[in-house]
């Protein structure tokens, strides 16, 4: 059994032409790392909010999402806090808007272990203390509050407060986003360790290629709300065979390439993971919005591949030959072979 399993989940939004997910589908198996990679709007955030139902006001969503085998869209709102306290954790991007600035660490720590009821006082502030040891901070934390640490030591309490509950699956939306270069890759480097350590699956969200195909076992390509191409992260990062992937890899420095290839104008800086050294470029074009229906391929508009068919018809998702696991939606994925047209 999967510890994440989306089947066909499409989100409608109100006031929008379109569902702003459509069709996905999306597994984490036990102990496995699955990057969700795309631009920004492209519907990252609200898949993986769905795993803890945590909607839009509004939102109708259809399909299903099991984790551990349960479907979160149809639980009661008990078994949904249980779920979000013990079986699903999620670290956002911006540690501070997250924490309650008055209330002190131990306290923000232990408070869902409280609230559910099932974990004594003396024991939720000793997992407390233990899970602040498992990300690199001292017992001291437990008594400051979160003015007095850095965004960086704040980042590692979210991730000391997911782990709390015990959880099957993590989930982190952009977790770096907010910190600086040197603490960004010592975040990631350590949710990879907890993520060994633990054995939890994880689910990270990123606008960056090169960062998911460094950390994840597998990754999702999103676009305007569909997946456009999943594979093993290797196979993507070095064999794409979307356009979108092939344009979203074309913006991202090679670890492989010498820095000469890259041009003098290449982006410095060492990106969210600091191995893969930038910024994804801007593709040309804008992605659709969700005030228009889409008909065809969401990524003809902006694709060199485009022919007839594909502002037709919405290409389905096919696995590629000789790997089931690598999957692609698009009408001409025989001739994207490993980069953009020359
Ligand atoms: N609460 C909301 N109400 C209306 N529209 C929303 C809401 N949340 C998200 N959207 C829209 O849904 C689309 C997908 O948003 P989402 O946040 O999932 O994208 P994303 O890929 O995570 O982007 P980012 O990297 O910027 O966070 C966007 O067009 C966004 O404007």
């Amino acid at each position: 059994m999967n510890t994440l399993d989306i089947q066909q989940l499409r989100l409608r939004l109100p006031g929008t032409a379109r569902p702003v997910l459509d069709g996905v589908d999306l597994t984490v198996a036990a102990e496995e790392t699955v990057a969700l990679v795309g631009e920004s709007g492209s519907g990252k955030t609200l898949t993986s909010r769905s795993v803890l139902r945590l909607l839009p006001k509004g939102a109708t969503a259809q399909g299903s999402v099991l984790v551990e085998g349960e479907d979160v869209l149809a639980m009661t709102p008990a078994r949904l806090r249980r779920l979000r306290t013990h079986t699903a954790a999620m670290i956002f991007q911006d540690p501070r808007a997250a924490i309650n600035p008055l209330r002190r660490i131990g306290d923000f720590l232990t408070e869902s272990l409280r609230l559910d009821g099932g974990t004594d006082a003396a024991d939720a502030d000793r997992r407390a203390g233990s899970m602040l040891e498992a990300v690199g901070l001292t017992g001291g934390v437990l008594r400051q509050y979160p003015d007095r640490l850095s965004g960086g030591m704040l980042q590692r309490v979210m991730i000391a407060a997911a782990l709390m509950g015990d959880p099957a699956l993590i989930l982190a939306d952009e977790p770096t986003t907010a910190l600086d270069v040197t603490t960004q890759a010592e975040v990631v480097a350590l949710l990879g360790d907890l993520q060994r350590r633990f054995g939890t699956g994880l689910l990270f969200v990123t606008h960056d290629l090169g960062l998911a195909a460094a950390i994840s076992d597998r990754v999702y390509v999103m676009y305007a709300g569909q997946i456009a191409e999943t594979g093993p992260a290797d196979t993507l990062f070095n064999r794409p065979r979307h356009p979108y992937t092939a344009a979203l890899l074309a913006s991202t420095p090679r670890l492989d390439a010498p820095r000469s290839d890259l041009g003098p104008d290449a982006p410095r800086g060492s990106g969210s993971g600091g191995r893969f050294a930038a910024r994804l470029a801007a593709i040309e074009g804008q992605p659709p919005s969700l005030r228009e229906a889409l008909a065809g391929c969401p990524f003809a508009p902006r694709c060199r591949y485009a022919t007839a068919v594909c502002t037709e018809e919405l290409p389905e998702q096919l696995p590629v030959a000789g790997d089931p696991v690598h999957r692609v939606a698009c009408h001409h994925s025989d001739q994207v072979a490993g980069g953009e047209p020359r």
